[in-house]
């Protein structure tokens, strides 16, 4: 079975970590996102990217969901030590090398979809890992600051602000001349059936679906596209997906993110059991509809909500 998964960070990767155990024979292809991309100290820094592969590879530090275990902060502090910022963006000493080994490849010509290939060859995550572009795209967000219409870097608001200000507006910046990554087409097209994970509905699987190309290609896949809410009883699971969610005007529930994917894409929607009562509202929209628990507590607790996306794709398969 060939399954692509579009996936941002953490709730994605959590949840192809229980996709890979219910499906242990999948051929599984990761569309990762990139619009949270941010070049820091000369070093580009893909964090949806390497919060997959490390998650997938075993070296995530699995209480914060991002960033490498055992990590330590010594570059980090010398380079306040020097006064060069930010602090505000927690870079470990290991998870440098990875920046480094990326940015050094990029600097020789590599493209982004070969350098993610040569550092998955590393961690090994059992699922072939493309970013959606090979080229830059950065999501900038609108924010009002003392009265001050600013635009700032996604990891700005995300990490700095904690997204304490009300988002104008998310925008994608570059996704227009954006092309898709080698592959990423064609795996699209070969799929028998594209999942959405619990990922951002904007910041990471709308910029994915920004890339011109994408959309349309899972639109016309021809085979089950089934998504799982991130939003769990009108707040998101994790994050803050209700602050960027408020800036496409989007309610935060269930049914309005299935809504707002559409059923021009989505044909099945997973909703947690405690919002059983948007099924009705989801299945109006034409989309199949089916609540299940949506916590992923753990690995075991994933792979059941994977075993049930996959089940609710076969359903609408017909
Ligand atoms: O809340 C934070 N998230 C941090 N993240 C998470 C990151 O902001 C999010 O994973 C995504 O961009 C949203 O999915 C990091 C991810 C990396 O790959 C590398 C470093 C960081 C650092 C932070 C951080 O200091 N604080």
């Amino acid at each position: 079975m060939r399954m692509v998964v579009l996936a941002g960070g953490i709730g994605g990767a959590r949840f192809l970590r229980g996709l890979k155990r219910a499906a242990p024979d999948a051929d599984i292809t990761v569309i990762g996102n990139t619009g949270d991309d941010i070049h820091l100290f000369g070093l580009k820094v893909c964090p949806d990217l390497d919060t997959v592969m490390y998650t997938l590879g075993g070296g995530i530090d699995e209480e914060q969901g991002w960033g490498r275990a055992d990590e330590t902060f010594t570059v980090k502090g010398e380079l306040a030590a020097y006064g060069v910022g930010p602090e505000w963006f927690g870079l470990g000493d290991r998870d440098f090398a990875t920046h480094i080994v990326r940015t050094q490849m990029l600097g020789a010509g590599y493209p982004l979809s070969a350098v993610t290939e040569a550092l998955c060859d590393r961690w090994r995550p059992g699922v072939r890992l493309l970013p959606m572009s090979d080229d830059r795209v950065e999501t900038h967000v609108a924010v009002e600051i003392g009265g001050e219409r600013r635009a700032v870097h996604f990891q700005e608001y995300w990490v700095k602000l904690r997204a304490s200000v009300d988002a104008h507006a998310v925008v994608p910046v570059g996704a227009e001349q954006a092309k898709p990554a080698p592959g990423v087409l064609e795996a699209i097209a070969e799929a028998d059936v594209v999942l959405f994970p619990p990922s951002n509905p904007v910041v990471s699987i709308g910029t994915i679906l920004a890339v011109p190309g994408i959309r349309e290609a899972v639109a016309e896949a021809g085979v089950p596209v089934v998504g799982l809410s991130p939003i769990v009883g009108n707040a998101p699971v994790r994050g803050m997906a209700d602050k960027v969610l408020a800036a496409v005007g989007v309610e935060a529930t269930a049914a309005a993110v299935a809504r707002h994917y559409g059923s021009g894409l989505l044909d099945g929607w997973l909703v947690d059991t405690v919002d059983a009562d948007a099924i009705a509202e989801v299945e109006a929209a034409g989309i199949r509809c089916r609540s299940v628990p949506l916590l992923m507590t753990d690995v075991d607790a994933a792979a059941a909500m994977a075993r049930e996306a996959l089940a609710l794709a076969e359903e609408v398969r017909g």
